[in-house]
Protein backbone atom coordinates (compact mmCIF):
# COMPACT_ATOMS: atom_id res chain seq x y z
CA UNK A 1 0.00 0.00 0.00
CA UNK A 2 1.54 3.18 -0.76
CA UNK A 3 0.41 6.63 -1.84
CA UNK A 4 1.27 8.71 -5.04
CA UNK A 5 1.97 12.16 -5.90
CA UNK A 6 2.30 13.93 -9.11
CA UNK A 7 3.27 17.47 -8.92
CA UNK A 8 3.65 19.85 -11.70
CA UNK A 9 5.10 16.49 -14.32
CA UNK A 10 6.55 18.02 -17.34
CA UNK A 11 7.79 15.64 -20.02
CA UNK A 12 8.82 17.18 -23.30
CA UNK A 13 9.95 15.19 -26.75
CA UNK A 14 11.42 17.94 -28.33
CA UNK A 15 8.64 20.74 -29.31
CA UNK A 16 5.73 18.64 -28.07
CA UNK A 17 4.78 18.68 -24.67
CA UNK A 18 3.25 15.33 -24.03
CA UNK A 19 2.73 16.16 -19.94
CA UNK A 20 2.16 19.83 -19.34
CA UNK A 21 1.73 20.17 -15.28
CA UNK A 22 0.21 16.84 -14.55
CA UNK A 23 -0.96 17.00 -10.40
CA UNK A 24 -2.41 13.78 -9.30
CA UNK A 25 -2.37 12.28 -5.81
CA UNK A 26 -3.38 8.47 -6.29
CA UNK A 27 -4.28 7.93 -2.46
CA UNK A 28 -2.76 4.18 -0.84
CA UNK A 29 -4.80 1.57 -1.54
CA UNK A 30 -7.28 3.14 -4.24
CA UNK A 31 -7.57 2.88 -8.13
CA UNK A 32 -7.58 5.84 -10.17
CA UNK A 33 -8.24 5.32 -13.88
CA UNK A 34 -6.33 7.61 -16.43
CA UNK A 35 -8.88 8.57 -19.41
CA UNK A 36 -8.12 10.68 -21.97
CA UNK A 37 -8.05 10.63 -25.83
CA UNK A 38 -5.73 8.86 -27.73
CA UNK A 39 -1.90 10.93 -27.66
CA UNK A 40 -3.21 13.31 -24.44
CA UNK A 41 -0.23 11.33 -22.58
CA UNK A 42 -1.51 8.41 -21.21
CA UNK A 43 1.78 6.19 -21.62
CA UNK A 44 3.70 8.74 -20.71
CA UNK A 45 2.42 9.14 -17.54
CA UNK A 46 2.58 5.74 -16.82
CA UNK A 47 6.21 5.77 -18.14
CA UNK A 48 7.59 8.62 -16.27
CA UNK A 49 5.80 6.86 -12.76
CA UNK A 50 7.76 3.78 -13.95
CA UNK A 51 10.63 5.03 -14.71
CA UNK A 52 11.36 4.47 -17.81
CA UNK A 53 11.19 7.76 -18.60
CA UNK A 54 13.03 10.95 -17.46
CA UNK A 55 10.41 14.17 -16.57
CA UNK A 56 11.73 17.29 -17.05
CA UNK A 57 10.23 19.37 -14.38
CA UNK A 58 8.03 18.29 -11.37
CA UNK A 59 8.47 15.72 -8.84
CA UNK A 60 6.73 12.02 -8.27
CA UNK A 61 6.93 11.07 -4.57
CA UNK A 62 5.84 7.16 -3.54
CA UNK A 63 5.54 7.28 0.37
CA UNK A 64 6.80 10.72 0.63
CA UNK A 65 10.01 10.02 -1.07
CA UNK A 66 10.66 11.69 -4.31
CA UNK A 67 11.62 9.54 -6.74
CA UNK A 68 11.76 11.77 -9.67
CA UNK A 69 12.43 15.50 -9.70
CA UNK A 70 14.77 17.96 -10.85
CA UNK A 71 17.71 16.29 -8.63
CA UNK A 72 16.47 12.91 -8.63
CA UNK A 73 15.69 9.94 -10.97
CA UNK A 74 15.28 6.27 -9.20
CA UNK A 75 15.52 3.43 -11.78
CA UNK A 76 12.94 1.57 -12.61
CA UNK A 77 14.39 -1.67 -11.01
CA UNK A 78 14.29 0.13 -7.47
CA UNK A 79 11.08 1.57 -7.54
CA UNK A 80 8.90 -1.62 -6.95
CA UNK A 81 6.25 -0.27 -9.42
CA UNK A 82 5.01 -2.45 -11.75
CA UNK A 83 3.14 -2.18 -15.11
CA UNK A 84 0.75 -4.58 -16.74
CA UNK A 85 0.81 -4.01 -20.62
CA UNK A 86 -2.11 -4.62 -23.09
CA UNK A 87 -1.15 -8.07 -23.67
CA UNK A 88 1.62 -10.53 -24.41
CA UNK A 89 4.03 -10.26 -21.23
CA UNK A 90 3.83 -13.95 -19.72
CA UNK A 91 6.83 -15.64 -20.74
CA UNK A 92 6.07 -18.34 -23.31
CA UNK A 93 8.50 -21.00 -22.20
CA UNK A 94 7.80 -20.86 -18.55
CA UNK A 95 4.72 -22.55 -16.88
CA UNK A 96 2.20 -20.28 -14.91
CA UNK A 97 4.06 -20.67 -11.63
CA UNK A 98 7.57 -19.60 -12.93
CA UNK A 99 5.73 -16.59 -14.72
CA UNK A 100 4.04 -16.16 -11.48
CA UNK A 101 7.10 -16.58 -9.50
CA UNK A 102 9.24 -14.88 -11.34
CA UNK A 103 10.62 -11.81 -9.26
CA UNK A 104 9.84 -13.64 -6.39
CA UNK A 105 12.59 -14.65 -3.52
CA UNK A 106 12.78 -17.99 -2.17
CA UNK A 107 11.36 -17.40 0.92
CA UNK A 108 8.08 -15.71 -0.31
CA UNK A 109 7.99 -18.86 -2.93
CA UNK A 110 8.51 -21.09 0.02
CA UNK A 111 5.78 -18.75 1.91
CA UNK A 112 3.22 -19.72 -0.91
CA UNK A 113 2.91 -16.48 -2.48
CA UNK A 114 2.82 -17.77 -5.74
CA UNK A 115 -0.59 -19.70 -5.02
CA UNK A 116 -2.11 -16.57 -2.86
CA UNK A 117 -1.31 -14.64 -5.86
CA UNK A 118 -3.07 -16.83 -8.75
CA UNK A 119 -6.05 -17.49 -5.95
CA UNK A 120 -6.26 -13.34 -5.89
CA UNK A 121 -7.24 -13.58 -9.90
CA UNK A 122 -9.11 -16.79 -9.61
CA UNK A 123 -6.90 -19.47 -11.66
CA UNK A 124 -6.05 -21.39 -8.23
CA UNK A 125 -4.82 -24.66 -9.44
CA UNK A 126 -3.58 -23.42 -13.10
CA UNK A 127 0.28 -23.11 -12.01
CA UNK A 128 1.31 -25.95 -14.13
CA UNK A 129 -0.07 -25.05 -17.28
CA UNK A 130 1.92 -23.02 -20.06
CA UNK A 131 0.65 -19.85 -21.69
CA UNK A 132 0.02 -21.14 -24.72
CA UNK A 133 -2.79 -23.39 -22.70
CA UNK A 134 -4.52 -20.37 -21.55
CA UNK A 135 -7.14 -18.26 -23.20
CA UNK A 136 -6.66 -14.50 -23.43
CA UNK A 137 -8.48 -13.53 -20.67
CA UNK A 138 -6.40 -16.17 -18.91
CA UNK A 139 -3.30 -14.91 -19.95
CA UNK A 140 -4.24 -11.16 -18.49
CA UNK A 141 -5.19 -12.91 -15.17
CA UNK A 142 -1.54 -14.05 -15.05
CA UNK A 143 0.13 -11.33 -15.72
CA UNK A 144 -1.58 -9.20 -13.45
CA UNK A 145 -0.72 -12.09 -11.09
CA UNK A 146 2.53 -11.60 -11.29
CA UNK A 147 2.32 -7.83 -10.85
CA UNK A 148 0.50 -8.40 -7.77
CA UNK A 149 3.31 -11.29 -6.54
CA UNK A 150 5.82 -9.16 -5.10
CA UNK A 151 3.35 -6.75 -3.39
CA UNK A 152 4.53 -3.91 -5.23
CA UNK A 153 4.05 -0.31 -4.17
CA UNK A 154 2.22 0.47 -7.07
CA UNK A 155 0.79 -1.52 -9.98
CA UNK A 156 0.52 0.19 -13.39
CA UNK A 157 -2.40 -0.99 -15.48
CA UNK A 158 -1.88 0.11 -19.37
CA UNK A 159 -4.83 -0.85 -21.05
CA UNK A 160 -4.46 -4.16 -19.83
CA UNK A 161 -8.37 -5.67 -20.88
CA UNK A 162 -8.23 -3.74 -24.50
CA UNK A 163 -7.31 -6.99 -26.48
CA UNK A 164 -10.27 -9.36 -25.17
CA UNK A 165 -13.98 -9.60 -26.23
CA UNK A 166 -16.44 -7.11 -24.37
CA UNK A 167 -18.17 -9.79 -22.34
CA UNK A 168 -14.65 -10.96 -21.29
CA UNK A 169 -13.63 -7.91 -20.62
CA UNK A 170 -16.32 -6.82 -18.16
CA UNK A 171 -15.56 -9.73 -15.88
CA UNK A 172 -12.06 -9.83 -16.52
CA UNK A 173 -12.09 -5.94 -14.82
CA UNK A 174 -14.01 -6.79 -12.18
CA UNK A 175 -12.18 -9.83 -10.56
CA UNK A 176 -9.05 -7.33 -11.42
CA UNK A 177 -10.78 -4.54 -9.19
CA UNK A 178 -11.56 -7.35 -6.52
CA UNK A 179 -8.41 -8.83 -6.41
CA UNK A 180 -6.81 -5.21 -6.25
CA UNK A 181 -8.75 -4.57 -3.61
CA UNK A 182 -8.10 -8.25 -1.53
CA UNK A 183 -4.47 -7.45 -1.63
CA UNK A 184 -4.88 -3.99 -0.37
CA UNK A 185 -2.45 -2.39 -3.86
CA UNK A 186 -2.45 1.09 -5.26
CA UNK A 187 -3.01 1.45 -9.00
CA UNK A 188 -3.58 3.21 -11.74
CA UNK A 189 -5.34 1.82 -14.96
CA UNK A 190 -4.89 3.77 -18.33
CA UNK A 191 -8.03 3.54 -20.37
CA UNK A 192 -9.95 5.18 -23.41
CA UNK A 193 -12.82 3.24 -22.35
CA UNK A 194 -15.29 5.69 -19.83
CA UNK A 195 -17.22 2.80 -19.24
CA UNK A 196 -14.37 0.83 -18.31
CA UNK A 197 -12.80 4.32 -15.90
CA UNK A 198 -16.72 4.37 -14.29
CA UNK A 199 -17.01 0.68 -13.15
CA UNK A 200 -13.51 -0.03 -11.78
CA UNK A 201 -11.95 2.57 -10.52
CA UNK A 202 -12.48 4.49 -6.80
CA UNK A 203 -11.32 7.66 -8.58
CA UNK A 204 -11.34 9.14 -12.33
CA UNK A 205 -8.56 11.91 -13.70
CA UNK A 206 -9.48 13.08 -17.22
CA UNK A 207 -6.68 13.55 -19.05
CA UNK A 208 -6.28 16.43 -22.07
CA UNK A 209 -3.52 17.46 -23.93
CA UNK A 210 -0.87 16.17 -21.20
CA UNK A 211 -3.19 18.28 -18.40
CA UNK A 212 -5.28 16.46 -15.84
CA UNK A 213 -8.36 18.52 -16.41
CA UNK A 214 -10.25 17.04 -13.46
CA UNK A 215 -10.10 14.20 -10.63
CA UNK A 216 -12.44 12.76 -8.86
CA UNK A 217 -15.07 9.95 -7.86
CA UNK A 218 -16.71 8.71 -10.86
CA UNK A 219 -20.02 10.18 -9.79
CA UNK A 220 -18.93 13.35 -9.43
CA UNK A 221 -16.95 13.50 -12.57
CA UNK A 222 -20.14 11.86 -14.87
CA UNK A 223 -22.89 14.38 -12.71
CA UNK A 224 -20.50 17.78 -12.41
CA UNK A 225 -18.41 17.26 -15.50
CA UNK A 226 -15.61 20.32 -15.01
CA UNK A 227 -16.60 21.41 -18.72
CA UNK A 228 -18.79 20.78 -21.62
CA UNK A 229 -15.41 19.22 -23.05
CA UNK A 230 -15.28 16.24 -20.27
CA UNK A 231 -19.28 16.19 -20.13
CA UNK A 232 -19.04 14.64 -23.84
CA UNK A 233 -15.76 12.40 -22.84
CA UNK A 234 -17.37 10.98 -19.78
CA UNK A 235 -20.58 9.32 -20.92
CA UNK A 236 -22.93 10.85 -23.38
CA UNK A 237 -23.88 14.23 -23.18
CA UNK A 238 -26.80 16.46 -25.18
CA UNK A 239 -25.51 19.97 -24.97
CA UNK A 240 -28.26 22.67 -25.71
CA UNK A 241 -28.07 26.43 -26.32
CA UNK A 242 -29.75 28.59 -23.88
CA UNK A 243 -29.38 32.15 -22.70
CA UNK A 244 -28.84 33.44 -19.39
CA UNK A 245 -31.17 36.07 -18.42
CA UNK A 246 -30.52 39.13 -16.10
CA UNK A 247 -33.51 37.79 -13.81
CA UNK A 248 -32.60 34.67 -13.64
CA UNK A 249 -31.92 34.42 -9.92
CA UNK A 250 -33.62 31.29 -8.62
CA UNK A 251 -31.14 28.21 -7.76
CA UNK A 252 -32.06 26.15 -9.55
CA UNK A 253 -32.36 28.54 -12.45
CA UNK A 254 -34.95 27.22 -15.09
CA UNK A 255 -33.70 27.78 -18.96
CA UNK A 256 -35.52 27.79 -22.07
CA UNK A 257 -33.78 25.13 -24.34
CA UNK A 258 -34.99 23.29 -27.41
CA UNK A 259 -36.05 20.45 -25.26
CA UNK A 260 -38.39 22.63 -23.14
CA UNK A 261 -37.45 23.87 -19.69
CA UNK A 262 -34.90 22.64 -17.94
CA UNK A 263 -33.87 22.97 -14.35
CA UNK A 264 -29.94 23.91 -13.84
CA UNK A 265 -28.36 24.73 -10.60
CA UNK A 266 -25.35 27.00 -10.03
CA UNK A 267 -25.72 29.02 -12.86
CA UNK A 268 -23.26 31.29 -13.85
CA UNK A 269 -23.85 34.55 -13.00
CA UNK A 270 -24.25 37.54 -15.38
CA UNK A 271 -26.56 37.34 -18.58
CA UNK A 272 -25.19 35.58 -22.10
CA UNK A 273 -24.89 32.46 -24.35
CA UNK A 274 -24.71 29.26 -22.27
CA UNK A 275 -24.28 25.81 -23.06
CA UNK A 276 -27.02 23.01 -21.39
CA UNK A 277 -25.76 19.56 -20.28
CA UNK A 278 -28.65 16.91 -20.20
CA UNK A 279 -27.30 13.59 -20.04
CA UNK A 280 -29.64 11.10 -22.61
CA UNK A 281 -31.27 9.04 -19.64
CA UNK A 282 -32.59 12.57 -17.93
CA UNK A 283 -34.86 12.88 -21.20
CA UNK A 284 -38.69 11.36 -21.14
CA UNK A 285 -40.34 10.46 -23.66
CA UNK A 286 -44.46 10.42 -24.01
CA UNK A 287 -46.28 8.39 -26.64
CA UNK A 288 -49.18 10.18 -27.05
CA UNK A 289 -47.15 13.21 -26.30
CA UNK A 290 -47.41 14.25 -22.20
CA UNK A 291 -49.14 17.77 -21.96
CA UNK A 292 -46.73 20.48 -21.78
CA UNK A 293 -44.21 18.32 -23.59
CA UNK A 294 -42.35 19.33 -26.45
CA UNK A 295 -43.81 17.99 -29.69
CA UNK A 296 -41.16 16.27 -31.77
CA UNK A 297 -40.91 13.11 -34.34
CA UNK A 298 -39.05 10.04 -34.00
CA UNK A 299 -36.33 9.61 -36.20
CA UNK A 300 -34.58 6.82 -35.02
CA UNK A 301 -34.60 3.68 -32.44
CA UNK A 302 -32.00 1.27 -31.22
CA UNK A 303 -33.19 -1.71 -29.15
CA UNK A 304 -29.87 -2.50 -26.60
CA UNK A 305 -31.92 -5.56 -24.36
CA UNK A 306 -32.29 -3.00 -21.35
CA UNK A 307 -32.46 -0.21 -23.14
CA UNK A 308 -33.15 1.89 -26.03
CA UNK A 309 -31.72 4.86 -27.62
CA UNK A 310 -34.21 6.94 -29.10
CA UNK A 311 -33.37 9.64 -31.46
CA UNK A 312 -36.05 12.55 -32.19
CA UNK A 313 -36.30 15.61 -34.24
CA UNK A 314 -37.00 18.21 -32.47
CA UNK A 315 -39.39 21.65 -33.87
CA UNK A 316 -36.36 23.88 -34.32
CA UNK A 317 -35.02 20.99 -36.70
CA UNK A 318 -31.79 19.55 -34.11
CA UNK A 319 -31.59 15.85 -33.03
CA UNK A 320 -30.78 14.15 -29.63
CA UNK A 321 -30.92 10.75 -28.27
CA UNK A 322 -32.96 9.96 -25.38
CA UNK A 323 -31.87 6.94 -23.50
CA UNK A 324 -34.96 5.10 -22.42
CA UNK A 325 -36.25 1.61 -20.14
CA UNK A 326 -36.54 -0.60 -23.33
CA UNK A 327 -39.99 -0.39 -24.87
CA UNK A 328 -42.30 -3.33 -25.93
CA UNK A 329 -42.19 -2.36 -29.11
CA UNK A 330 -39.72 -0.18 -31.06
CA UNK A 331 -41.16 3.34 -31.96
CA UNK A 332 -41.82 3.84 -35.49
CA UNK A 333 -39.76 6.38 -37.21
CA UNK A 334 -42.12 9.05 -37.30
CA UNK A 335 -43.83 8.67 -35.02
CA UNK A 336 -44.95 12.05 -33.01
CA UNK A 337 -43.78 11.89 -29.37
CA UNK A 338 -43.31 14.40 -26.66
CA UNK A 339 -40.14 14.70 -24.97
CA UNK A 340 -38.99 16.28 -21.54
CA UNK A 341 -36.36 16.85 -19.40
CA UNK A 342 -36.38 15.09 -15.73
CA UNK A 343 -33.71 16.43 -12.92
CA UNK A 344 -31.75 19.25 -13.30
CA UNK A 345 -29.28 20.01 -15.94
CA UNK A 346 -25.71 21.77 -16.01
CA UNK A 347 -25.00 25.03 -17.77
CA UNK A 348 -21.65 26.68 -19.05
CA UNK A 349 -20.78 30.40 -20.49
CA UNK A 350 -19.89 30.42 -24.02
CA UNK A 351 -16.45 31.72 -24.35
CA UNK A 352 -16.69 35.11 -26.13
CA UNK A 353 -15.19 34.52 -29.61
CA UNK A 354 -11.52 36.06 -29.59
CA UNK A 355 -11.35 39.86 -31.12
N1 LIG B 1 9.14 8.68 -27.84
C1 LIG B 1 8.43 9.72 -28.30
N2 LIG B 1 8.97 10.62 -29.12
C2 LIG B 1 8.27 11.69 -29.58
N3 LIG B 1 6.97 11.92 -29.26
C3 LIG B 1 6.37 11.04 -28.44
C4 LIG B 1 7.04 9.90 -27.93
N4 LIG B 1 6.17 9.20 -27.13
C5 LIG B 1 5.01 9.90 -27.16
N5 LIG B 1 5.12 10.99 -27.94
C6 LIG B 1 4.07 12.00 -28.19
O1 LIG B 1 3.57 12.42 -26.92
C7 LIG B 1 2.16 12.55 -26.96
C8 LIG B 1 1.50 11.63 -25.92
O2 LIG B 1 1.71 10.27 -26.30
P1 LIG B 1 1.17 9.04 -25.40
O3 LIG B 1 1.63 7.77 -26.07
O4 LIG B 1 1.60 9.24 -24.01
O5 LIG B 1 -0.39 9.21 -25.54
P2 LIG B 1 -1.57 8.21 -25.10
O6 LIG B 1 -2.58 9.06 -24.42
O7 LIG B 1 -1.00 7.06 -24.35
O8 LIG B 1 -2.12 7.74 -26.51
P3 LIG B 1 -2.85 6.33 -26.92
O9 LIG B 1 -4.17 6.29 -26.20
O10 LIG B 1 -3.01 6.48 -28.41
O11 LIG B 1 -1.90 5.23 -26.53
C9 LIG B 1 1.75 12.28 -28.39
O12 LIG B 1 1.67 13.50 -29.08
C10 LIG B 1 2.89 11.43 -28.93
O13 LIG B 1 3.00 11.58 -30.32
Amino acid sequence: MSRLELRGIVRRYGTVAALDGVDLTVPSGTLTAVLGPSGCGKTTLLRCVAGFERIDAGEIVVDGQVVAGPTAHTPPQRRQIVIVPQEGALFPHLSVRDNVGYGLSRAERRRGRIDEALSLVGLAGYGERMPHQMSGGQQQRVAVARALAPRPSLILLDEPFSALDAGLRAELRHDVRSALRADRATGILVTHDQGEALSTADQIAVMREGVIVQHGSPTSVYRRPADAWVATFVGDAILLPAQAEPGHRDDPAVLSTALGPVAVAGLPSGHGALTVLVRPEQVRITAPPAPQAVIATVTGDDFHGHDALVTVRLPDGTHVTARIPAPADPMATGTRVGVQVEGTGLAWRVPEPAE
